[in-house]
């Protein structure tokens, strides 16, 4: 838990390149980005539509892999690992918040929010535990046992919130956080990331168009032209 004593990187992107070669026609995206996160600080990327924010958190979280440059985390490059290492070390140091949520329908908000915790081998009863609190942290305490169906989008949106959290990462990555939660709402998350990034020395990559929340954190980046500049709001 000591992760803040040492003020080390936690991600890093050495050029990075992508471009998508699916289509009749390659489409680049990314050229060339460079981005340095430590433990404990909160970085927001902002950019216009289709500037290549969520292909950015994709390869962040090792989902894909970049056409060239290269992605460490924790000091480890993605791209050297095997499919079970990357999945390994998804789970161990990485959290992640979908726009999507990917919440599983057929489990309660508790079991979905668990369900890191037992990948990694934790026992059931401590799983559940673990994801209770950190339900009643984002608020949901008294929602443990409904499914995904039964939430509001806020809800699930928190349930995901919780997933990402539970494993006490090293770095979690965002993808529009707060997109579908009221003010007060996504001000007690914001309040969350601080204290987390504070407390654990959690690192945040937050991918948002949420000028707001972008304004919070302790940098901003915007992606432009396939390459990360540092934006003064
Ligand atoms: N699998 C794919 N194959 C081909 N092109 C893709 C693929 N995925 C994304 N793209 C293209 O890459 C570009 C960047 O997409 P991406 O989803 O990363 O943008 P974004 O900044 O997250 O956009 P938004 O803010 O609208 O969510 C877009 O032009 C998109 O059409």
């Amino acid at each position: 838990m000591n992760k803040c004593v040492i003020n080390k990187e936690v991600l890093r992107c050495i050029d990075v390149h992508k471009t998508y070669q699916e289509g009749p026609e390659d489409v680049t995206v990314l050229q060339g980005v460079e981005l340095s996160v430590r433990s404990g600080e909160r970085v927001a990327i902002v950019g216009s539509s289709g500037s290549g924010k969520t292909t950015l958190l994709n390869m962040l979280g090792g989902l894909d892999l970049p056409s060239k440059g290269e992605i460490q985390v924790g000091g480890e490059t993605l791209a050297q690992l095997g499919e079970r290492k990357r999945d390994q070390m998804r789970n161990r140091k990485l959290g992640f918040v979908y726009q999507f949520h990917h919440l599983l329908s057929e489990f309660t908000a508790s079991e979905n929010v668990a369900m890191p915790l037992l990948i990694r081998g934790v026992s059931r009863t401590e799983a559940q535990q673990s994801a209770e609190t950190m339900l009643t942290r984002v608020g949901l305490g008294q929602r443990a046992q409904h499914k995904p169906a039964e939430l509001s989008g806020g809800e699930r949106q928190r349930v995901a919130i919780a997933r990402a959290l539970v494993t006490d990462p090293a770095c979690v990555l965002m993808d529009e956080p707060t997109g579908n939660l009221d003010q007060t709402t996504a001000q007690h998350i914001q309040q969350m990331i601080v204290e987390l990034a504070q407390g654990a020395g959690t690192g945040f990559v937050i991918v948002t168009h949420d000028l707001a929340l972008a304004r919070q954190q302790d940098r901003i980046l915007q992606l432009n032209q396939g390459r990360l500049e540092a934006l003064a709001l």
